[in-house]
């Protein structure tokens, strides 16, 4: 299948391991990383991993692109990113051994509303003559636009009819559920605050997702750390727990979660062996630096190890009864 992802504000991940994070003093990193990145680029490398033809668009500092061209011809994806001037942001991870991450994800090049246009309008020029199977905006708008402009593309591109898949959080999240995405993945926090209220437990969070799938989001996946996934869709209720793992870096789960939902759902796998894959590859992903890796010896174990199942209460008492 053919998928088109869209990054408008990727960045380099540093990624810094470190034994304990102690603030104000001299730290001596374990390891340190730089690898082209953000969430339409993990996806990208994810949905070409289980055998997607990925093109990557979205806009790319002419300053520092040479780790994303290797990264893309490494991975076997198309580019077709804009590039403007400037560098792209380099994102600092900090990893200790006892699971914790720090993130300092830096603002990103500015962007103004002509190259919000013209970024929307080289994706339609490509999608006149080739329809992919699906498209998936991935990330944090970059500075210099406003909320909007997440909902003008989304409007924009679902013209198209290809269903259109929106990792990405707080107002653009909004504006993008608004604007009919047709899947999206919060986690906890970024579900919490779409809702406008705090999510104290395991119910408020399936009601939370029930009322997001309510807003005609056809796949609701919120991703919930070691507590598991939910999953709410035409389907039904769906609950994935993952297996334990030692935890070394958290930050592409999330990436590699919702990448290999979108497999599962365009491969048309059955609710639980597509629910259970997106998981055990996303417990993979957080046992190293990056996305998920399929080709690990004990993959096999993983899979046999998360738990998935239907959860018919809450279909029965929600918005899908
Ligand atoms: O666009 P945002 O929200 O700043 O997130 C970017 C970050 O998200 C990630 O894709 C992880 O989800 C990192 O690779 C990247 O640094």
């Amino acid at each position: 299948m053919r998928v088109m992802t869209i990054s408008p504000n990727p960045a380099l991940d540093l990624s810094i391991s470190l034994d304990s994070l102690r603030l104000a003093e001299l730290n001596r990193a374990q390891s340190i990383e730089l690898q082209a990145a953000g969430k339409g680029v993990n996806t990208a490398r994810v949905l070409v991993s289980l055998g997607h033809q990925v093109t990557v668009t979205g806009f790319l500092g002419a300053d520092n692109d040479a780790a994303f061209v290797r990264a893309f011809s490494d991975m076997g994806a198309e580019d077709y990113f804009l590039r403007i001037p400037g560098a792209t942001r380099i994102n600092t991870k900090l990893s200790e051994a006892n699971g914790n991450v720090t993130d300092i994800n830096a603002p990103g090049l500015e962007v103004d509303e002509h190259s919000w246009r013209r970024l929307i309008e080289h994706i339609e020029a490509r999608l006149a003559y080739e329809r992919p199977d699906a498209l998936m905006i991935g990330g944090s708008l970059p500075p210099g636009l406003p909320p909007s402009a997440m909902g003008s593309m989304v409007k924009r591109l679902r013209a198209y009819g290809v269903p259109l898949w929106v990792d990405t959080s707080g107002a653009a999240l909004n504006a993008a559920v608004s604007a009919g995405a047709n899947a999206v993945k919060p986690n906890r926090e970024e579900l919490a605050e779409w809702a406008g209220q705090p999510i104290a437990d395991e119910d408020a969070l399936h009601q939370a997702a029930l009322s997001l799938y309510g807003q005609g989001i056809e796949e609701t996946v919120v991703s919930d750390g070691a507590r598991g996934v939910t999953w709410v869709s035409a389907r039904g209720v769906w609950q994935a727990l993952p297996p334990k793992v030692a935890v070394a870096n958290t930050v592409c789960a999330g990436d590699t979660l919702f990448a290999a939902m979108l497999h599962a759902v365009l491969s048309g796998m059955n609710p639980d062996e597509g629910l259970r894959l997106a998981t055990a590859l996303s417990a993979e992903a957080v046992r190293h630096v990056g996305v998920g890796d399929m080709t690990a010896s004990d993959f096999s174990d993983l899979l046999d190890d998360t738990r998935v199942r239907r959860l018919n209460d809450v279909v029965a008492g929600g918005a899908l009864a």
